[in-house]
């Protein structure tokens, strides 16, 4: 594989399984348009896994973790030992993830990209020691440009294991303490936005804690910014190991035909990189609800995505996308399970 394979062409949604997914939608007993977004959904699913009936059966999860050199600079609510602590609970069975993975039936990867403190092994991560955490943004580029490609083929890589074992829909999720940190720089550098916009409190920062913050990312997008001239460069300079292996990931689905279920504000931004960095990968993007997290709302506009849920969730690791998920299943389930206005003798024509 080249160096920038994530220039390689993205799979076409397949037009005829969505003709007719399109065409069964209108044929079913309800009003047209009467389940709103939910048949766009299954018609969009019916395109992308090249099917009229399209089904969620093997949903992947994978969760990349990976710490942040940023969080020196007092950014985070939380101390950075967490993002192995937590790696610790993910594999325990602990965490939201966990628990939305086990209930729903999905296959749970876990990938450590990096811990600043040492982390013994771990049953079932892939430790793949990129680098002790990324360096501190707000004083050097965060990545070697070495790190930052195998970061983004780890991405890649999970969704090829997703593919071997059969997954037909694909979940990202990240820990990473700091992160939000790192996605609103990144946010601010592609969309050309301030830190006031997209800056908040991530995991529960007081209006003080809020507005340092705002400084840091300022500080860092004056110092990178003749330097942040292609998307990869920014995200180089900016993002962060879980960030860019979210960002190979959404590429690798759009590039090798998986559908992938975008979670929060973090997802959202390796979402706009990927985007960014191969504009055809959007439309293998489904996004699942809207974060709390302030941010958000630029990033899901700059990606014209309509999120499925508003709940107030602002934890991140896949946990959004993972609620959601049952609502996929139910566009499905009813785009399969439905009796036509022929089926079931119901007149198909409004007076
Ligand atoms: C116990 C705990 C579990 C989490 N799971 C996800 N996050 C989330 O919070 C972090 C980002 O917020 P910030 O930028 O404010 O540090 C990320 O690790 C994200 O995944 C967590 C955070 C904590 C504390
Ligand atoms: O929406 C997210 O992804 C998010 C928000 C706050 C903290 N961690 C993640």
């Amino acid at each position: 594989m080249t160096l920038d394979w994530w220039r390689n062409p993205c799979q076409p949604l397949d037009p005829i399984a969505r003709g007719k997914a399109q065409s069964r939608q209108d044929q079913l007993t309800k009003p047209r348009g009467a389940l709103g977004q939910l048949e766009e959904l299954a018609i969009t699913l019916a395109s992308q896994q090249g099917r009229e009936r399209p089904c969620i059966d093997r949903p992947w999860f994978a969760v990349f973790a990976g710490d942040h050199g940023v969080v020196e600079e007092g950014v985070s609510a939380y101390p950075q030992a967490v993002t192995g602590e937590m790696l610790r609970n993910f594999v325990r069975g602990g965490a939201a993830i966990s628990v939305l993975a086990k209930t729903l039936g999905a296959t749970l990867e876990l990938v450590d990209l990096g811990t600043a403190l040492p982390l013994e092994p771990l049953p079932g991560v892939l430790h793949l020691h990129v680098g002790a955490g990324t360096a501190n943004f707000a004083r050097e580029p965060a990545m070697t440009a070495a790190q930052c490609l195998i970061a983004l083929q780890a991405g890649r890589a999970s969704v090829e294991r997703a593919l071997a074992s059969g997954a037909d829909l694909y979940v990202g999720g990240e820990m990473g303490i700091g992160n939000t940190t790192t996605a609103s720089a990144l946010a601010c550098a592609l969309l050309g936005l301030p830190a006031t916009a997209l800056a908040g409190p991530g995991t529960g920062l007081d209006d003080q804690g809020v507005t340092h913050k705002i400084q840091v990312i300022e500080h860092a997008l004056a110092l990178h910014r003749d330097g942040c001239d292609s998307p990869q460069e920014t995200l180089r300079r900016l993002g962060g190991f879980e960030v860019a292996a979210l960002t190979g990931a959404y590429l690798g689905c759009a590039q090798l035909g998986l559908p992938a279920l975008v979670d929060g504000f973090i997802c959202s931004v390796a979402a706009l990189c990927a985007v960014r960095l191969n504009p055809a990968c959007r439309e293998w993007l489904l996004f699942s609800h809207r974060s709390a997290e302030p941010g958000h709302v630029a990033v899901l506009e700059a990606l014209e995505a309509r999120p499925l849920l508003d709940l107030g969730l602002r934890l991140g690791e896949g946990s959004g996308a993972a609620i959601a998920l049952p609502l996929l299943r139910l566009a499905c389930e009813l785009h399969d399970g439905m009796a036509t206005f022929a089926e079931a003798a119901v007149s198909d024509r409004p007076v």
